[in-house]
C-alpha cells in the first residue's frame, strides 16, 4: 500500500497544475527537456496547440514539425497534478502500463517520449492553483497522441458502446498478465474503498441526496463487502469514460488514454465504472441510460465473462460510481462555489442514480442486465427507452419498443420568464413543441456568439435533448459594442438612469440590441447559432418598467406602431415583429422547418 489516504482528494485541488494559457511556461520546459525528442537542435519546431480537458492534471496539444518533412505530428504534453508527481513510482507505472498495453495486437494507448536525461518524465517547478503551495514540483510527460476524436464528441450508439465494451475486455484480459507494486495503493475514485465516500456526504447539497448516497454506501457494505473475497482481482484502467475512449476512422475504436486512476482492485470495477459513464454519454442522456450501460455490459461480458458473484453485484457497482462521481462532484462545489459548471454538470450524474437506484426495481434490472449477458442478447432488445413504469422490463421482452427519438420538443432553457413569454409566442405556430427549463445558467463572459454557444453546451449537457438558449445584448455604437453581453450586470448596478448617463458626453446616443440563439438537437450535435440585430437609440425612460431595458431602447426600425417607440411603449406583438429576439428566432424556425422537410 502507498501512503496515500483519502485527503488526497483534498490535497489534488490544492495541487492541480496552473499553466492555463501560459504557453510560454510550458515552451521553456520543453525546449530545456525534451530537445531530443522533439529534434529542436537540428530544427525541429513545436507549437502548443491549446489546452484539453483535464480533472485533476492540465493536458495540452502539440504540434511538432521536422526539418526534413511536411508533415506535422501531434503529441500531448501531460502536467501531472503535485500529488501524482510526488510520487516517481506511480508515474513510473502508467509508464509501464501504456508500455505493456501497447504490445498488444489490438490495443493502442499513448505512449512516453523519453526525456534529454533518458526518463520517460521531467520534473519542474510549476504554478499551482493553491497559491499557498505554488510554484510545487510537477512531473511532465511527452506523450504520443492517437489521431481521432474523444468519444464525448461523438453522437453515441449502442453499437458503439457495444465495441466499447468489447475494447474494454481486451485491455482487461491484457491486464491480467501485467503487475506493479505502485497499483497496490489507495484511492478515493476506487469503488472498493466506497466505504471512504462517507466522509464526503456532508458536501451533498440536499439531505434527500445525501440519504440517497449513504443508501447505496449502506448496501454496498451489506451486500458487496461480505463477497470481497469471492471477486476476481487485477489492474484497472478504472476510468473508461467517454472522454478517454478516442474514435477513429469509420466510427472504430482507435484507441484509450487516461491511466490516471489505475489501480489494483476487483475485476468487475473496470466494466460497472464503464457502464456508469456509458449511462452519462450522449446515448445515455437522452432518456436510454440503461440500455447504454446494457449495450456496453453485453460487449464488455462477449469477451470477458463475469462470473455469478459478479453479475450479482452489478448494479450496487454501476451506482457506486454513479454516488462517487456525484459525491465528489459536490465536494469540489463546496470548495469552489463560484463554479457554477461543477453543479451543472454533476445534475446528470445525480438524476441517473436517482434513477438506478431508487426508481427502476432492483430484481427488474438484474434480469435485464441477465438478458445483456446472456446468449439471446441483441442490441435492438436492449435498445429500450428508460422505464417509466416499474414491471418496464417483463413487459419489455413481449412488447414492441418505442422510440423518444420521434418526439419534436425542444426545451429552452432560460432563467428569465420574460424572455420565455416572448419566445413561446414567436414559436407558436411551429411543428416543435417548446417547453421551458427553469435555470440560471451562469453569465459567462466573452464575444455574444461564444457566450450564447456555451449556455448551449451547459443546456445540452443538463437536459440530454434537443435544447434552445440564447444571449441577449445591448450595444452602444459610441462604446465600441459596450457593455454588449455585459448589459445584465450595468443595468442591475446603474438603472435606467445609468444606462443614459453612460452615454452623456458622446453625440452618439444610437445602440442596437442583439439576440443569438443557439440550437441544438442533442449530446454530440453540432450547434447552430442565429444572429438578430435590431437598431435603436438610448432614452430616458418611457413605458412599463418590467422587463429588462425595454423603457430606455427606441426602436428605430419598422413602421408608425414601432419606430420612435421604446420596446416598453410596444404592443408585445408589435415588438416581436422588429425585435433583435423575434429576428433571431425567424431564422430558428426556418432552420427547423428545412431540417424537418
Ligand atoms: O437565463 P438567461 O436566458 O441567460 O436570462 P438572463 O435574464 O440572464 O438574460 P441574458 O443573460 O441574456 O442577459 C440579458 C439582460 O438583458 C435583459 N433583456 C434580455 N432581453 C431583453 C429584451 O428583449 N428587452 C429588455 N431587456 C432584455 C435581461 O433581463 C438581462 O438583464
Ligand atoms: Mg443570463
Amino acid at each position: 500500500m502507498s501512503s496515500e489516504t483519502p485527503s488526497d482528494e483534498v490535497r489534488r485541488k490544492w495541487l492541480k497544475p496552473a499553466i492555463g494559457e501560459n504557453f510560454i511556461l510550458l515552451n521553456d520546459v520543453l525546449s530545456s527537456s525534451y530537445s531530443t525528442a522533439l529534434n529542436l537542435s537540428s530544427g525541429g519546431t513545436f507549437k502548443i496547440l491549446k489546452q484539453l480537458d483535464s480533472y485533476d492534471d492540465e493536458n495540452f496539444l502539440l504540434e511538432h514539425t521536422t526539418p526534413t518533412s511536411t508533415t506535422t505530428t501531434k503529441y500531448l504534453v501531460k502536467v501531472h497534478n503535485g500529488v501524482e508527481s510526488e510520487d516517481a513510482k506511480i508515474i513510473d507505472y502508467q509508464n509501464s502500463i501504456m508500455t505493456h498495453l501497447n504490445l498488444h495486437p489490438s490495443i493502442t494507448t499513448t505512449a512516453p517520449l523519453l526525456s534529454d536525461d533518458g526518463a520517460p518524465f521531467s520534473n519542474h517547478k510549476l504554478p499551482v492553483s493553491s497559491p499557498q503551495h505554488s510554484p510545487a514540483p510537477l512531473t511532465v510527460r511527452l506523450l504520443t497522441y492517437i489521431e481521432g476524436t474523444p468519444m464525448a464528441y461523438k453522437q453515441v450508439t449502442p453499437a458503439l458502446l457495444f465495441s466499447a465494451g468489447e475494447y474494454l475486455a481486451n485491455v482487461d484480459s491484457s491486464l491480467d498478465n501485467f503487475s506493479h507494486p505502485a497499483s497496490e495503493r489507495f484511492h478515493a475514485w476506487d469503488q472498493k474503498n466506497t466505504t471512504s465516500l462517507r466522509e464526503f456526504v456532508k458536501y451533498i447539497q440536499t439531505p434527500e441526496r445525501q440519504k440517497l448516497v449513504s443508501s447505496v454506501i449502506d448496501a454496498f457494505e451489506s451486500t458487496v463487502l461480505p463477497d470481497a473475497s469471492n471477486l476476481r482481482q487485477g489492474v484497472l484502467q478504472s476510468d473508461f469514460n467517454d472522454a478517454n475512449i478516442i474514435i477513429g476512422a469509420s466510427d472504430k475504436i482507435a484507441g484509450v488514454i487516461d491511466f490516471g486512476d489505475s489501480v489494483k482492485s476487483w475485476r468487475v470495477l473496470d466494466c460497472t465504472v464503464a457502464m456508469a459513464y456509458a449511462m452519462l454519454s450522449s446515448y445515455g442522456k437522452t432518456g436510454h441510460s440503461l440500455a447504454a450501460s446494457a449495450a456496453f455490459l453485453s460487449g464488455f461480458n462477449t469477451k470477458y465473462p463475469l462470473t455469478p458473484t459478479e453479475r450479482m453485484h452489478v448494479r450496487t457497482l454501476v451506482c457506486c460510481r454513479l454516488a462517487c462521481s456525484a459525491t465528489l462532484g459536490a465536494y469540489s462545489y463546496s470548495q469552489d462555489p463560484t463554479n457554477k459548471y461543477l453543479l451543472l454538470h454533476a445534475e446528470p450524474c445525480w438524476r441517473t442514480l436517482e434513477l438506478v437506484w431508487s426508481q427502476v426495481d432492483a430484481d427488474h434490472l438484474a434480469s435485464f442486465y441477465d438478458l445483456a449477458m446472456s446468449p439471446e442478447a441483441n442490441l435492438d432488445l436492449l435498445s429500450v427507452p428508460d422505464p417509466t413504469v416499474p414491471d418496464h422490463f417483463q413487459k419489455l421482452r413481449t412488447s414492441t419498443k418505442r422510440s423518444f427519438s420521434d418526439t419534436k420538443t425542444i426545451t429552452f432553457v432560460t432563467g428569465n420568464k420574460k424572455k420565455l413569454e416572448e419566445v413561446q409566442k414567436i414559436m407558436e405556430n411551429t411543428t416543435a413543441t417548446i417547453t421551458n427549463h427553469k435555470l440560471d445558467l451562469p453569465e459567462l463572459q466573452g464575444d455574444p456568439l461564444y457566450v450564447s454557444e456555451e449556455k448551449c453546451k451547459l443546456a445540452v449537457a443538463e437536459i440530454g435533448g434537443a435544447v434552445i438558449t440564447e444571449d441577449t445584448s445591448l450595444c452602444f455604437n459610441a462604446l465600441n459594442g459596450m457593455p454588449g453581453p455585459y448589459i445584465k450586470w450595468f443595468l442591475d448596478k446603474c438603472g435606467h438612469d445609468g444606462l443614459n448617463k453612460m452615454l452623456d458626453g458622446f453625440s452618439d446616443r444610437t445602440a442596437y440590441a442583439q439576440t443569438v440563439v443557439a440550437y441544438c438537437s442533442g449530446p454530440g450535435s453540432p450547434i447552430h447559432l442565429f444572429d438578430g440585430r435590431t437598431n435603436g437609440k438610448i432614452v430616458l425612460p418611457r413605458g412599463p418598467l418590467d422587463f429588462g431595458w425595454d423603457p430606455v431602447f427606441e426602436c428605430s426600425e419598422g413602421g408608425a406602431s414601432s419606430a420612435g417607440l421604446t420596446y416598453a411603449e410596444m404592443d408585445k406583438s408589435v415588438k416581436n415583429t422588429v425585435s433583435h429576439r423575434g429576428k433571431a428566432f425567424e431564422q430558428l424556425k426556418s432552420f427547423l422547418e428545412t431540417e424537418s422537410s
